[in-house]
């Protein structure tokens, strides 16, 4: 049993300081590049559909504050991402970071949901371009499969999406190749998005009219959704249901924390990237959903374009094809932004023999992970054919959420682990302390090292389990129970008080143990308050999505658990010390379309897929050595 517990927290070891900066990719992306590519991976369908729906359909004119609530999630997750980039600045993602520091069944969740978020990240995306598409052509496709299609089937779409389809089976053509990616595209389709969502929140500045935040319930047609009407049409709930689906508009950002061997000093311009593009993007969404909630009553809106729709109510008809263009440029990023990490993460992962090892085989004519990248096309490509926006869009947010809530813990238990058990650690000095197993109360709050010891990390990882438990019992109760709370029952109010109780005692307790003395470029600030408040609210945003959504989720979760049971905790092969983690190329934002762009250019272009061939010999090489 023990040696079964010790494989799960084994971890990967990677190269001394000098090692950490050793890379054969080329190091030319700066902080604006950086920058770029956060908000080009980001805003995209979040703010040409999912806006629109989530006003129509969940919050009304409070969108505006679900994105405020999806923002705080998204800055206080993309912190935690920062420090964890800090500490292992090599190419990757959470979840090589989390397999270097805190274990492999850890890395494998983290690792299995950013598989979720970018196969549905691509699905969902490429049904957004499809329906945003066809809104433009009167939705004669949609019309046309509706009509000689139908599907009938509870949670599935009411007609099989082939457009969506076939656009992700073009890119995963592309992406088979070989394609290379230049940052001049993807800055090039940013600005263009970005000069667009300024032109519809000043556009729309003249046509707003505030009666649509608090609309009168007499003057709203009956049966209408949300007929409360005011700002919050759908309550409070309907509110931060909406923050649940509108955090999916946030994600993206964290493919900067992969850029760890192509960025420009990536200890300082990685988080500086991360935290400018979170507020690029956090005002643009906020300001759009105000401007498109006060332009038209909130019931009216298209939820599938919602933008062209509402200055076509106003008859400014030359918008309509204004915002198209950057519809299309900030869907077409976003989708690329979610195509391109996903074969290089099932690379990783089969390279560590996490998952089938046959996903890492390298194409020798294209230099890419070929059949890890057909696969994962076509299953985003059945799955953007088979599920409406909505189902896809939950249904990432939720492997994110969880994806981010992991890598906020990851920070808690590294904040406090004794500095000879830091990553990259490589001096021979043991930290000092008792190992002994069990500890008294006294000593919960009185440590008598400045640093951490044996004894104060086992405080710390323990108060840490029982923190995250506490907070997942407080969101039950505040969520499930708010029914009785709001009458009162004392009962119910006991239950949601004693879990709250033990969060502030738990905090207390990791806030009295020393923390790691390492120093590292960027630092998660007020620690442990906002790790635990980046777990506190991903958490309650993962209890506020759907029954269906959890069953989806439960179902991938179990398929996971069975290939890491199954195949990965049997052929994870630590005997040999990985002097480089295999890290996968990391994922540009942008590619160019011409495949025959020089790849010598070494200032923006790159051959990525190059690379990984690059870096198995390389890894070879060191092995033998
Ligand atoms: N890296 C990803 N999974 N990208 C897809 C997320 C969707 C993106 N936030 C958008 O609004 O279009």
């Amino acid at each position: 049993m023990m040696r079964f517990l010790r494989m799960l927290i084994r971890t990967k070891k990677i190269p001394d300081e000098e090692g950490l900066k050793e890379t054969s990719l080329a190091r030319v992306l700066g902080a604006f590049d950086l920058t770029a590519l956060g908000v080009g991976s980001t805003l995209g369908a979040g703010i040409y559909v999912v806006a629109g729906q989530v006003a129509r359909q969940t919050a009304g004119p409070s969108v505006f504050v679900s994105f405020l609530v999806a923002a705080l999630a998204s800055v206080l997750a993309g912190l935690c991402y920062a420090e964890f980039a800090a500490r292992v600045p090599k190419a990757g993602s959470a979840y090589v970071y989390s397999y270097v520091t805190v274990g492999e069944l850890m890395a494998f969740i983290i690792g299995w949901n950013m598989i979720l978020e970018y196969a549905i990240g691509t699905a969902s995306v490429a049904r957004a371009w499809s329906s945003y598409f066809d809104s433009l052509v009167d939705n004669k496709i949609q019309n046309f499969f509706k009509e000689n299609m139908p599907m009938a089937l509870t949670g599935l779409s009411t007609y099989p999406d082939f457009f969506s389809f076939g656009i992700t089976l073009l890119l995963t053509a592309l992406l088979a190749f070989g394609v290379r990616e230049s940052a001049k595209f993807n800055n090039i389709f940013t600005a263009v998005n970005l000069l667009v969502v300024l032109y519809v929140v000043i556009c729309g500045l003249f046509k707003v009219d505030t009666k649509n935040w608090s609309l009168d319930p007499a003057d709203m047609p009956s049966g209408v959704e949300g007929g409360n009407g005011g700002f919050f049409p759908f309550g409070f709930s309907g509110m931060m249901s909406g923050a649940a689906t509108c955090f999916y508009a946030f994600v993206g950002f964290d493919c900067v924390a992969t850029t760890g061997e192509e960025a420009k000093n990536p200890q300082r311009n990685i988080p500086l990237a991360i935290i400018v593009s979170l507020i690029i993007i956090s005002l643009a969404y906020c300001s759009l959903s105000a401007v498109l909630t006060l332009m038209c009553p909130y019931y009216l809106l298209d939820p599938n374009a919602p933008l062209p729709f509402v200055f076509d109510r106003e008859g400014w008809g030359v918008a309509k094809y204004i915002i198209s263009v950057g519809a299309l440029c900030g869907l077409s990023t976003s989708l690329l932004g979610a195509m391109f990490p996903l074969p290089r993460i099932l690379y990783a992962m089969a390279t560590d023999n996490i998952i089938f090892k046959v996903l890492a085989q390298i194409n020798d004519r294209f230099k890419t992970p070929l059949l890890a990248t057909i696969i994962t096309g076509i299953f985003s490509g059945l799955m953007a054919m088979m599920f409406n926006l909505k189902e896809l869009v939950d249904m990432m947010s939720i492997g994110t959420l969880l994806a981010y809530t992991l890598v906020a813990v990851c920070v808690l238990i590294l904040r406090y682990r004794t500095d000879d058990q830091q990553p990259g650690h490589t001096s021979e000095h043991q930290s000092s302390g008792d190992d002994h197993i069990l500890f008294s109360s006294r000593d919960l709050f009185n440590s008598p090292s400045n640093t951490p010891t044996k004894l104060t990390q086992k405080i710390a990882t323990s108060t840490i389990s029982l923190l995250c438990l506490s907070i997942t019992l407080f969101c039950c109760m505040i969520i499930f129970l708010s029914g009785e709370l709001m009458d009162y029952r004392w009962w119910a109010i006991l239950l949601a008080i004693l879990p709250g109780l033990s969060i502030f005692v738990c905090l207390f307790i990791i806030y009295k143990q020393p923390q790691s003395t390492t120093t590292l470029s960027f630092k998660v600030p007020a620690v442990p308050l906002v790790p635990t408040l980046s777990v506190l609210i991903n958490i309650y945003l993962m209890l506020k999505l759907s029954t269906s959504t959890w069953i989806r989720f439960g179902v991938w979760m179990v398929l996971g658990f069975c290939i890491y049971f199954g195949y990965g905790i049997h052929h994870t092969d630590h005997s040999k010390q990985h002097s480089d983690p295999p890290a996968p190329p990391t994922p540009l934002p942008t590619h160019s379309l011409d495949p025959s762009s020089d790849s010598d250019d070494s200032d923006n272009n790159f051959d990525i897929c190059c690379d990984m061939k690059e870096k198995s010999a390389l890894l070879r090489k060191k092995d033998k050595s």
